[in-house]
């Protein structure tokens, strides 16, 4: 199984990785034994059946589940004990299989609070008011880069699904977020809506050189967008490569059973 991608920093660290993450509640490995680690500026997406850990090994990169042993880097640091606003603070985002948006707050203050929720410490009034000033700014130029800017004002239960989708996005973009996890970005999206959001995930990848992890069920979104690809079943990574090798992959092919990819 190949671990390393061809775009890790030339310095050799990697934007996130995992180390022999184990995941054990109640007795149940829920993660066994998970390396993975993504280059800078890579797009890896991951995939595997129900249940197969996927969101699990999200969590532990993200802070929302502390792995039962192992260890979590980012951005060539060791973030293993640190909570998920620590984690933000050091540019990691995330977005969840089910909305965290403040569906009674506008759009714009959507994305304003987490502009700031990045935070820079104990500030001085001057600082504040500059601080404040470049969080507004950033939360703009994310509405702006999903499309939502003209719907800014509009509270955010009123946007569609696909809408809703964009500004979780942009609520990453706006807190500055080097490596963004993104965890089934097209879950329940119209199918008329799943073009546009490729291309605006696509969009996002190349024109802001981010890094990003995405959990996705749809194989031909996967193949679009992924540079590589992990595959989970029972908690394991049991295959990483590129697409081509993933499909060709006998060990891919048994863990769907025969079923199309
Ligand atoms: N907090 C928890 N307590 C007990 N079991 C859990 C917990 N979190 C996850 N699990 C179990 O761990 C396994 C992996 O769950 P996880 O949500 O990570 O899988 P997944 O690959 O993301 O699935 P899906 O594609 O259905 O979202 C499942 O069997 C799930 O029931």
């Amino acid at each position: 199984m190949r671990l390393l991608g061809d775009k890790a920093s030339p310095d050799g660290t990697a934007a996130v990785a995992g180390r022999d993450l184990h995941l054990v509640i109640d007795g149940h490995h829920i993660l066994d034994s998970v390396d993975i680690e993504v280059g800078r500026g890579e797009f890896m997406a991951v995939i595997g059946p129900n249940g197969a850990g996927k969101t699990s090994l999200i969590n532990v990169l993200s802070g929302a589940a502390r792995a039962t042993s192992g260890t979590v880097s980012l951005l060539g640091r060791d973030v293993t004990g640190r909570p998920p606003h620590r984690r933000a603070r050091a540019g990691l985002g995330r977005t969840f299989q089910t909305s965290n948006l403040l569906l009674g707050r506008s759009v714009r203050e959507n994305a304003r609070l987490a502009a700031r929720a990045r935070g820079s410490g104990i500030l001085g009034n001057a600082a504040l008011v500059s601080a404040r000033g470049e969080a507004w700014d950033r939360a703009d130029e994310a509405l702006a880069l999903v499309g939502l800017d003209r719907l800014a004002g509009r509270p955010a239960s009123t946007l569609s699904h696909g809408d809703r989708r964009k500004l979780e996005l942009a609520t990453v973009l706006a807190q500055g977020s080097e490596v963004i996890l993104l965890d089934e970005p097209m879950a329940g999206v119209n199918i008329d809506d799943v073009r546009g959001l490729v291309d605006l995930v696509q969009r996002v990848h190349r024109t802001q050189a981010k890094t990003i992890v995405m959990i996705e069920h749809h194989m031909n979104v996967v193949l679009d967008l992924a540079d590589r690809i992990a595959v989970m079943h029972h908690g394991a990574l049991v295959a990483c490569g590129s697409p081509e090798e993933i499909i060709a992959s006998e060990t891919v092919q048994n863990v769907y059973m025969g079923e199309p990819l």
